[in-house]
């Protein structure tokens, strides 16, 4: 039997990298289990319903939520997102090690909920760096990349709550950081 393995969160502002850190980590290593979260955000082009997120309506949601199902949720940018329970716990049970990747508010929540989890905080280079990722990811509008700019500026200042932070500079160092952390490599 393998130990259970230690719930890991990476949160960060929008824009960082924390899809695209968490993408080459699991082309390397695809034994990492990532938790699709459910969303009531609209999917961009490209994201697949149960692969990106679950997309599912505002009633959908109230449900999740009502039942107890989801491990922590919050509202983001005027779209909710939450984690569902079980899918977590099952994983963990049989020894695979989980990432989630949520925001600050969905951290503070697993700590509350699971003082064994490892939070982690992916940090831009620098502000301008952050704004020029964001912008240049080209899938918001300005309204929206105004919004998560706003929320980035609270996120950054609660890094300290963080057990480590890992800033992304090298896609690849930060996904050989995460992975030690985890245990895999
Ligand atoms: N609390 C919480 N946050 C989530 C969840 N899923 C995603 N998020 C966060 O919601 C924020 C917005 O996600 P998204 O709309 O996909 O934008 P992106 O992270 O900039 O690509 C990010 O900070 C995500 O980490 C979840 O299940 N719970
Ligand atoms: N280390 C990096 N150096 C330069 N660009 C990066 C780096 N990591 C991510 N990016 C780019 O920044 C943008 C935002 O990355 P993404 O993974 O979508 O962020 P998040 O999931 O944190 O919102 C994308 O266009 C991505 O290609």
């Amino acid at each position: 039997m393998s130990e259970r393995p230690r719930l890991t969160v990476l949160s960060g502002p929008s824009g960082v990298g924390k899809s695209t850190v968490v993408a080459h980590m699991r082309k390397e290593h695809p034994e990492v289990w990532l938790s699709v979260s459910a969303t009531t955000r609209r999917p961009r082009p490209g994201e697949r319903h149960g692969v990106h997120y679950f997309f599912v309506t505002d009633d959908e949601m109230d449900k999740l939520i009502a039942n107890g199902e989801l491990l922590e949720w919050a509202e983001f940018a005027g779209n909710r997102y939450g984690t569902p329970r079980a899918a977590v716990l099952e994983h963990l049970e049989s020894g695979v090690p989980v990432l989630l990747e949520i925001d600050l508010q969905g951290a503070r929540q697993v700590r509350e909920s699971m003082s064994e989890a490892q939070l982690v905080f992916l940090a831009p280079p620098s502000w301008e760096e952050l704004v020029r990722r964001l912008t240049g990811r080209g899938t918001e509008s300005p309204e929206v990349i105004e919004r998560r700019l706003e929320a980035a500026k609270i996120e950054l200042a609660a890094e300290p709550e963080f057990d480590i932070t890992l800033v992304n500079t090298s896609v690849e160092d930060v996904a050989r950081e995460l992975l030690a952390l985890m245990n895999v490599v």
